[in-house]
Parts: structure tokens; C-alpha cells; sequence
């Protein structure tokens, strides 16, 4: 894992964004798993930048929150369209989206699973930090879910978002799993927001335990961890 420190949110933002202009200047149709939430906002601000170089781009959702239908402002898919996919001007045909509404969400968590081992492995994945050690919805817990899966979400993780903790209930979501980030040629790793110490202290010990599952990204040989922390 490479470690860059940068002064604020801005600089973490930019150097997020060159990353991925880089790589997909090299690989123009590359597979993109999409974080949302506030670490990558800036990052997807700065890509608009360079609006160009994402005509063939493919986008895949990394996550949904499951108990909010898609056209929710607060969902996953709001925030893509908003943040990414509009301005960047991808189409439907260039993007796989987990579908909330589905009245079959096991076929749906199937059709998107096969879809990432048929596409595996995706290009770059983003991710951010969860203050309890999270990445995408893969909470810490005894045991770790390698596919893309029904996640049962923290209480810190419901908390942190608005829309799911005006008392929304069941708490749940659905995220690609742990083999398909770590499957990732690249990982580009966001940590920045408040209330993430502790968690950023528990990676930078380098003991991998299911406590936090961002730990495991030290047995990835590709991970970009940028974080504004000093
Ligand atoms: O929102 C997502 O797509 C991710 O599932 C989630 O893991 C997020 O990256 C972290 O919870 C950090 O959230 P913030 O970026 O909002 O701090």
C-alpha cells in the first residue's frame, strides 16, 4: 500500500483524479467501481475537468443502501448520476447498477455478481474509509463475504447517513464483496472526513483482521491510500 499525505480535501481530491485520468488514458474502456458518499465527491469533480478522456469508460455502482428505492435523492444511484455518470455523460449501456426496486434482490445480487466475474477484474475501485474500519458496506464482523452480498449495516454506518437515520428500518444494503475489491487491478483508497482516527490507526498497524476490513487491502500490491490526516 502506498501512502500519500496530503494538506487538505482539495489536494486529496486532485491527486484521486490524476490517478484515474492516467490509467484511463492508457485503458480507455476501463471498469470503474464507484464509491459514493463525501470522500470521493471532490475526486469526481475534479474528473469532470477532464470530461474528455471518459467517453468509453464503464461504470459499475459499488453499493446500495436497501431500504431506500433508487429515485431517493440519498440513494447510492442519486448520487452517481448527479456526481458522475451525467457529467461525465455515460450511458446506460456503459453502466451496471444494483437495482433497489427489485422485487427479486437475489437475482438481482446474482446478476450483478456474474457480471463482475464475467468483467473481473474490474479496472479501479474506489473506496473510502468507514469510521469503523468499513470499506463499500463490508462491515467488520467475524466472518467476510467474497461476492457481491445482502450487508448488514453498523449502527456508526446508519448513523452517518442522513436519509437512513430519520428511522428508516431494516437497516441493510447490498456491496460488492471483499474478492471482488481485492481483485481490483487498482485500488484507490480515500481517507478523509471526520471521526476516522481510530480506524486509519488500526490500517496503519498492518494487522489484518476481519475487526477491520479495510486491513485486508495490505495483501492487494496496487492501493493508492491518499488521506488529508496528518
Ligand atoms: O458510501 C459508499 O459508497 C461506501 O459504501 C462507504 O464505504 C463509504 O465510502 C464510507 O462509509 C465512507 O463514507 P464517507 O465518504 O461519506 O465518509
Amino acid at each position: 500500500m502506498r501512502i500519500s499525505r496530503v494538506a487538505n480535501y482539495q489536494e486529496l481530491s486532485a491527486l484521486a483524479a490524476s490517478y484515474i485520468v492516467e490509467e484511463v488514458k492508457a485503458k480507455p474502456d476501463l471498469l470503474f467501481c464507484a464509491a459514493t458518499g463525501g470522500s470521493p465527491t471532490g475526486m469526481y469533480a475534479e474528473m469532470r475537468k477532464e470530461k474528455e478522456v471518459f467517453h468509453q469508460m464503464r461504470v459499475i455502482k459499488m453499493d446500495e443502501w436497501g431500504i431506500i428505492p433508487s429515485e431517493h435523492p440519498d440513494s447510492c444511484e442519486s448520487y452517481l448520476q448527479k456526481h458522475l455518470l451525467e457529467p461525465l455523460d455515460i450511458p446506460a449501456n456503459r453502466y451496471v447498477s444494483f437495482d433497489p426496486n427489485s422485487a427479486v434482490p437475489e437475482k438481482e445480487i446474482q446478476r450483478i455478481e456474474s457480471y463482475i466475474q464475467a468483467n473481473s477484474p474490474m479496472d479501479i475501485c474506489i473506496l473510502g474509509l468507514g469510521k469503523n474500519g468499513h470499506i463499500a458496506f463490508n462491515e467488520p464482523a467475524e466472518f467476510l463475504q467474497p461476492g457481491f452480498h445482502k450487508a448488514t449495516l453498523a449502527e456508526s454506518t446508519i448513523q452517518h447517513d442522513p436519509a437512513l437515520s430519520q428511522g428508516a428500518e431494516p437497516a441493510f444494503g447490498w456491496c460488492v464483496g471483499m474478492q471482488g475489491i481485492l481483485q481490483s487491478k487498482k485500488i484507490i483508497f480515500l481517507v478523509t472526513g471526520k471521526g476516522k482516527e481510530a480506524a486509519l490507526e488500526q490500517i496503519l498497524t498492518k494487522q489484518i483482521s476481519t475487526d477491520c476490513p479495510a486491513s485486508f487491502l495490505w495483501l492487494h500490491s496496487n492501493v493508492e491510500l491518499i488521506t488529508d490526516y496528518q
